[in-house]
């Protein structure tokens, strides 16, 4: 499969597919952690950005870092590159795994705001983009964010004596303006930086 989206209708049907695969995707976590019966009131939670991302070819005095190494802030990510690859994913031993290019490969990682829910369940990758070919590379993202006006907060079913109570519940909109005021300092995860219960 090329992906060639060319008018509204391709990129409508297209994104159905995306949004089918995030569904898919929260199910699974949430029934493999017994949380099956809470999955639509999450899925109502959400709302989606697709963002289509476009990196140049360096410049022979610009560094081959096309996007600096970082966690999603949002709830979940899907991520497809399609004719240039540079998509690297850091795993939980901290090595880093050059995602393969691939028309049928779409990357889905975890984002911050779903760790919260889920009170630090699951890992939450940084990942980073290389650009080391003399193309430009473009790359499609689905982005699952949090509704507006929605709180963010850890599902009690989360939490017991094994997994304290990780972090306090917060507005995800005064969350971003935290972000961008560069609030997250040198923590690794944002939300610890904003949200942790031990601040
Ligand atoms: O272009 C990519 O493959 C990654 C993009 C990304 O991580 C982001 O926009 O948050
Ligand atoms: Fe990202």
């Amino acid at each position: 499969m090329y992906l060639f989206l060319c008018g509204s209708e391709d990129i409508h049907l297209y994104s159905n597919k995306l949004f089918e695969l995030d569904a898919m995707v929260m199910k699974m976590v949430f029934e493999s952690l017994d949380l099956g019966p809470y999955f639509n009131e999450y899925m109502e939670l959400k709302c989606y950005t697709l963002k289509l991302m476009k990196y140049r070819v360096p410049k022979p005095n610009e560094s081959d870092l096309g996007l600096h190494a970082h966690a999603d802030s949002g709830i979940m990510t899907i991520l497809h590159q399609n004719d240039v690859e540079g998509l690297e994913i850091q795993m939980k031993d901290d090595k880093w795994f050059k995602v393969k290019l691939s028309p049928h490969l779409f990357t889905v990682m975890v984002a911050e705001t779903l760790n919260v829910w889920l009170n630090r369940r699951l890992h939450v990758p940084y990942h980073r983009v290389f650009i080391r070919e003399n193309k430009t590379r473009f790359s499609l993202g689905l982005f699952a964010l949090p509704k507006v006006g929605k709180l963010m907060k850890t599902m009690e079913e989360m939490v017991d004596e094994e997994h304290p109570l990780s972090f306090k519940s917060f507005d995800y909109d005064e969350f971003i303006k935290f972000l961008f005021r560069g609030g997250q300092g040198k923590e690794k995860y944002a939300v610890k930086a904003y949200c942790s219960v031990l601040n």
